[in-house]
């Protein structure tokens, strides 16, 4: 998905890919370079910018610092397929697939996915390497800590605030605010788990 939106957009152009399997060749007749002791080595090529496409919350935050510790750039993959208000900010790295919304004034941290169909509405507050995963619909003013799931079709009413390293169940009803860590499911939304790990 991220390949075809950064190949619509004719300011860039892609060279390859990296992953730690070395049995794979290409991904989207994208070739396949090599793995992560490439990138020193292609950041002194010239490579300068780069996108991470990991679904891991956790892990898409840590490659993030990393990337950013060896000089790279990292470059969002929006789709021209989104909305995106004027007056909404978004941080770096991000994705923003195709029929997403994002509207007046929201915030994305950074390495954050909004995915297929999902609506982020006016003066949300989205932390860092979040997944909003597709068609979730999150009302306006709601906060969203860093590292958080919401699973595919999640709701969230007006004004809630959920915590750092939530996973919430797809389908789920937000109707009050959740804390970090937890796994909450259902409609309404409880917590089901409070987990130590990310
Ligand atoms: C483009 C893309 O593909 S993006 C990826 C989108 N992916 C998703 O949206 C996946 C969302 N994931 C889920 O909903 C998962 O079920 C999770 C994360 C909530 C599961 O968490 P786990 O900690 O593994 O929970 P587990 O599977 O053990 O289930 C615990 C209980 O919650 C229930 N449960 C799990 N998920 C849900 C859900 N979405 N809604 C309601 N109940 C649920 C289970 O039935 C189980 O109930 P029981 O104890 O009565 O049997």
């Amino acid at each position: 998905m991220v390949i075809d939106i950064l190949r619509a957009d004719p300011k860039i152009e892609l060279v390859g890919c990296i992953d730690k399997d070395p049995s794979l060749r290409s991904v989207a007749r994208l070739p396949v370079l090599g793995d992560d002791s490439l990138l020193a080595g292609l950041h002194a090529q010239g490579i300068q910018h780069a996108f991470i496409a990991i679904g891991s919350n956790r892990v898409r935050q840590q490659l993030g610092q990393q990337l950013e510790s060896l000089g790279f750039r990292l470059v969002s993959a929006i789709s021209p397929f989104s909305w995106i208000s004027d007056s909404a900010q978004l941080g770096d790295g991000v994705a923003v697939m195709p029929g997403a919304v994002i509207n007046a004034e929201a915030k994305i941290g950074r390495l954050s996915i909004i995915n297929t169909g999902a609506t982020v509405d006016h003066e949300c507050d989205i932390g860092e390497a979040c997944h909003i995963a597709p068609g979730s619909a999150l009302s306006g003013n709601v906060t969203v800590g860093k590292g958080t799931f919401l699973g595919t079709g999640t709701r969230v009413i007006d004004a809630i605030e959920i915590g750092p390293w939530a996973m919430v169940g797809a389908g789920s009803v937000v109707t009050r605010p959740l804390p970090g860590r937890c796994t909450a499911v259902g409609v309404p939304c409880r917590v089901i788990k409070l987990r130590t790990d990310d």
